[in-house]
C-alpha cells in the first residue's frame, strides 16, 4: 500500500445510521411480539394510575429477549398516563445493579438522582443508614408514587438485599422510617431465576409479587424484529433478501436473542464495506457468523462475570477437555483453585464455588445432569458448556484479566478432545511442572 494513499473509503456504501445495531445504544419506538407481556406488565401498573399502591414487578427470562426494551417502554407509557390523570409519580431508573459493588454506592446513586445537582451527597463520608435515611428524607418529600427500577437485580450488592427487596417496598409501614406518605414499588429485572430462589422466602414474596417471564423469540419473530433495526441502520436496497431470514434463523437457533442477530447484521455490514461491496448478501451473513460466539463470550468475560465467575466458566471448560477426568462439581473445583491461584484471585469456599456453576448454569453458558454414584451412594453433578470449548477458550485467551491462567499446552489437549481421543492424551513430561499440574489433580 502507497502510505500516503488515504486509506479511507470516500462513501460508506452500506450503513446510514449505526446505532441502531450497536448493543443497547438505542431505544425503539415500536415493541414487536411482546404484546401478552406488554398485556401483563400493564395490569400490574394500572394500580398505579388508579391511585393504588404500586404492585412489585419481578420481570424475567434470558438475555436479549426484550426484558429491559419493554420495560423502558412501559415506564414512558406509565409516566405520560400517571401525568394525564395528575396522580403524583416519580420513577427511578432502570439502575444496572451490576455497575455497584456496595449498597452505599447504590443508594447515594438513588439519591443523587432524586436530588437537584447542588445538593448530593459525597461518594463516601457517611454511614450506609445515614444514606438509606437520606433515601427515605427524599422520597417522603416527592410524595405519591415512587417507583425504582433495578435491572440485573441479581447483582444487587449482598449487603443491600433485604434493604431493597424487602425493606424499601415496606417502609410506609415502618415506623423506624420517615415514610408516611409516599409508596414505594420495585421494579426488578434479572436473567438469573435461581437468584430469585436463593432469597429468603419473605424477600422472595415481596419482590415476586407479581413475575412477567420473558421467553425467547423465535425465527419469523427475530425477523420482524432485525428488519426494524435494518431498516434505520443501512442504506436502502443494500441486503440481499436472503440476509434477514439467514441471520435471524442464526441467532434463533442459538437464544433467539436480538443483540445476537444485530450483532450478526453489523458485522455482515462491515465485511460487505471492507470489500467495497454496495450489497451485504448471504456470505457476509457466514462470515459475521464465523466468530460471532468467540465474541459473544469474550463479552461475558468483559461485562457479565466476575472474575470468579470466569474462572469457574474457564475451569469448567478445561475439565471437559481435561484427558483423563469427567467435569465433575469435585474435580471443577479442585482445578479453580490452581487457577484462582494463578490469576492472583481469591479462592471461594467450595460452597460458594457451586453457586458459581449454578450462575453459569442461569447464564445458559453450562449444563448439568445430575449422577448417582452407585454402592458408595452420594450424587454429584457433571457439567459440559453450551458454547464449544475452542471458542470458549479463545475468548479467554483474549481477556485481560483470565488469558495468563490457561495452561501452555491447552491447545494439544483441545486437538485431542477434537478428534474423540482426549482420554489417551498424555501431558508430556517437558511441560513446566505447574503447567503439568494443572492436568494430574486427584
Ligand atoms: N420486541 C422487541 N422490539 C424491538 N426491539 C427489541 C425487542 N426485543 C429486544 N429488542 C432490542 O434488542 C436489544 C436487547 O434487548 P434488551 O436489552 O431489552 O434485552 P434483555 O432481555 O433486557 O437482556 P439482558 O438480560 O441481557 O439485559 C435491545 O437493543 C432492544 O431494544
Amino acid at each position: 500500500m502507497d502510505h500516503n494513499e488515504n486509506p479511507f473509503q470516500d462513501e460508506d456504501l452500506i450503513f446510514a445510521w449505526k446505532q441502531p445495531l450497536k448493543k443497547d445504544s438505542y431505544e425503539p419506538d415500536e415493541i414487536m411480539h411482546r404484546d401478552e407481556e406488554i398485556k401483563l406488565y400493564t395490569n400490574s401498573l394500572q394500580d398505579i394510575v388508579e391511585g393504588h399502591e404500586p404492585n412489585n414487578v419481578f420481570v424475567y427470562g434470558p438475555t436479549g429477549v426484550g426484558k429491559t426494551a419493554v420495560t423502558k417502554w412501559m415506564r414512558e407509557k406509565l409516566q405520560r398516563e400517571a401525568q394525564r390523570r395528575s396522580v403524583p409519580l416519580h420513577i427511578v431508573g432502570p439502575i444496572n445493579c451490576r455497575h455497584y459493588k456496595t449498597a452505599y454506592r447504590l443508594v447515594t446513586t438513588i439519591v443523587n438522582e432524586l436530588r437537584p445537582a447542588d445538593d448530593q451527597v459525597a461518594e463516601s463520608g457517611h454511614s450506609t443508614d445515614r444514606v438509606f435515611n437520606f433515601l427515605y428524607e427524599e422520597i417522603e418529600s416527592l410524595g405519591g408514587n415512587v417507583l425504582l427500577i433495578l435491572d440485573e437485580i441479581d447483582n444487587i450488592p449482598p449487603d443491600a438485599r433485604n434493604d431493597f427487596l424487602y425493606d424499601l417496598p415496606r417502609a410506609e409501614a415502618n415506623e423506624d422510617t420517615p415514610i408516611s406518605d409516599a409508596k414505594i414499588g420495585l421494579i426488578g429485572i434479572s436473567n438469573n431465576l435461581k437468584f430469585v430462589d436463593a432469597l429468603e422466602p419473605k424477600v422472595k414474596s415481596t419482590l415476586g409479587e407479581r413475575e412477567i417471564e420473558f421467553g425467547p423469540y423465535n425465527a419469523s419473530q427475530l425477523g420482524d424484529i432485525l428488519t426494524y433495526y435494518a431498516d434505520l441502520a443501512f442504506k436502502g436496497d443494500v441486503l440481499d433478501d436472503d440476509v434477514i431470514p439467514l441471520a435471524a434463523a442464526f441467532a434463533a437457533q442459538e437464544r433467539g436473542d436480538v443483540r445476537q442477530g444485530l450483532r450478526i447484521l453489523e458485522k455482515a455490514g462491515e465485511y460487505a464495506r471492507m470489500e467495497g461491496s454496495s450489497i451485504v448478501d448471504e456470505d457476509h451473513v457466514r462470515e459475521a457468523t464465523e466468530n460471532i460466539e468467540t465474541d459473544e463470550i469474550l463479552d461475558y468475560f468483559d461485562d457479565k462475570l466476575s472474575i470468579q465467575q470466569g474462572l469457574a466458566y474457564i475451569s469448567t471448560t478445561l475439565m471437559v477437555i481435561e484427558p483423563q477426568k469427567e467435569a465433575r462439581t469435585k474435580h471443577i473445583y479442585n482445578l479453580y483453585t490452581k487457577l484462582a491461584a494463578s490469576a492472583n484471585a481469591d479462592q471461594v469456599s467450595e460452597r460458594k464455588f457451586y453457586e458459581f456453576l449454578d450462575q453459569l448454569c442461569m447464564l445458559g453458558l453450562a449444563r448439568s445432569t445430575e449422577r448417582n454414584l452407585g454402592r458408595k451412594g452420594g450424587r454429584t453433578y457433571i457439567y459440559e458448556v453450551t458454547d464449544t470449548p475452542e471458542d470458549i477458550i479463545k475468548a479467554c485467551e483474549q481477556d485481560s484479566r483470565l488469558g495468563g491462567v490457561l495452561p501452555s499446552n491447552v491447545y494439544e489437549i483441545l486437538e485431542h478432545y477434537q478428534k474423540g481421543q482426549a482420554t489417551s492424551y498424555q501431558a508430556p513430561d517437558k511441560l513446566e511442572a505447574e503447567q503439568r499440574d494443572l492436568f494430574r489433580f486427584a
